[in-house]
């Protein structure tokens, strides 16, 4: 479905207008889940979760029969201030991988039931480098947005959005300062694997692009210190939103560019949850701003989606006893 946006202006807008959860939905989905064959909140989170999908579905006895896996890719200037473990050449064979389903994520993504699409970004036009210009223009921006928006398939019913991108753990941690404050120290971590002198050049790196770009507009944020696979993620949540898709967030990657949303139009994460901690040290506090408590902690900081990947099985988990339990008088059970 095409984007209703062309400019930052009016993508603000339309996050500004995205449908709300639908309250009576899940009203029905909280009565019939206290007749559900079980003590009251014995299966803990997986009742929330079932009731908050029932809500966004505007279904009190949902299915999740067709969820989607989209794989984003950008490439960074950035790199150029040695702030990887990995030359910028992996993004484009990692893509090449995907393609071949030679990657983890397909992996995750066949063994969970989800279709998958790998959707890159002008591999061979990477962003400016934020240290020394902004990494995106506003048409660039907008253009990444307008592709993840228009990625998303409307018949879904539950995204993970993931990514791949050599360099963008830098342009996520900038993102974060820039957006939840804090040091440059204290979102720099190490990525694919950098050593200390790596560590310490991205750090240093994350510090020079918040000193060169002032503006806290979210958008802007996003704009002068993002990429384009962290845009493409924010556009295609948003168009979740917009079709009531609830969204499975991944990594330290993905939540920044759902934080960018999430500052530029509170509530704009409502339909989403956090589907891992990764390890990633930063990751944690970036959620605890977020207000999102992570459903796995696996350890992984790969990205690819493969975090939330692994969390479309919760979600899989609480939605089929919420919609195919027996209830008390159902099943002739004493109720407690
Ligand atoms: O998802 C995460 O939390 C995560 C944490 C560390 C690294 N990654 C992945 O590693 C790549 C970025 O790492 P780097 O060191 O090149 O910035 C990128 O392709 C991400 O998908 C992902
Ligand atoms: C091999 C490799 C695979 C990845 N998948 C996501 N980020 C990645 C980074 C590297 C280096």
């Amino acid at each position: 479905m095409q984007a209703p946006f062309n400019t930052l202006v009016t993508f603000r807008e339309t996050l500004n207008a995205a449908p709300a959860i639908d309250q009576r939905a899940c009203d029905d989905a909280q009565a019939r889940n206290g007749q559900l064959t079980k003590p009251p909140g014995a299966l803990g989170r997986l009742e929330d979760l079932a009731i908050w999908y029932a809500g966004w579905r505007s279904n009190p006895k949902p299915m999740i029969a067709q969820p989607q896996v989209i794989v984003f890719a950008g490439n960074h200037g950035v790199c150029a201030q040695g702030v990887s473990a990995f030359p910028p050449e992996v993004t484009a064979q990692m893509v090449a991988n995907f393609e071949h389903g030679g990657a983890a994520i397909n992996q995750l993504s066949a063994a969970f039931g989800a279709k998958m699409d790998v959707c890159p970004l002008t591999l061979d036009q990477p962003t400016a480098d934020f240290t020394k210009s902004p990494a995106m223009s506003e048409e660039e921006v907008v253009t990444a947005l307008r592709t993840g928006w228009e990625a998303v398939d409307p018949n879904a019913d539950l995204l993970v959005t993931g990514e791949m991108g050599i360099g963008n753990t830098t342009a996520a941690a900038a993102i974060a300062a820039r957006l939840f404050g804090g040091s440059a120290e204290d979102w720099t971590g190490r990525g694919t694997g950098v050593d200390d002198d790596g560590l310490a050049r991205k750090t240093q790196a994350v510090a020079q692009g918040l000193a060169l770009h002032s503006s806290n507009d979210p958008l802007e944020v996003l704009r002068c210190l993002g990429g384009r696979e962290l845009a493409a993620m924010a556009g295609a949540i948003a168009g979740a939103r917009h079709h009531r898709i609830p969204v499975i967030l991944d990594g330290f990657i993905c939540t920044a560019a759902a934080s960018v949303l999430d500052r530029a139009a509170p509530g704009a994460l409502d339909h989403a949850v956090a589907g891992h901690l990764s390890a990633e040290g930063a990751h944690g506090r970036m959620l605890e701003a977020l207000g999102k408590e992570p459903l796995l902690r696996l350890g992984l900081r790969l990205g690819e989606g493969s975090g939330a990947a692994l969390a479309i099985a919760v979600l899989k988990g609480a939605v089929a006893c919420h919609s195919g339990m027996a209830t008390f008088a159902e099943a002739g059970v004493a109720a407690g």
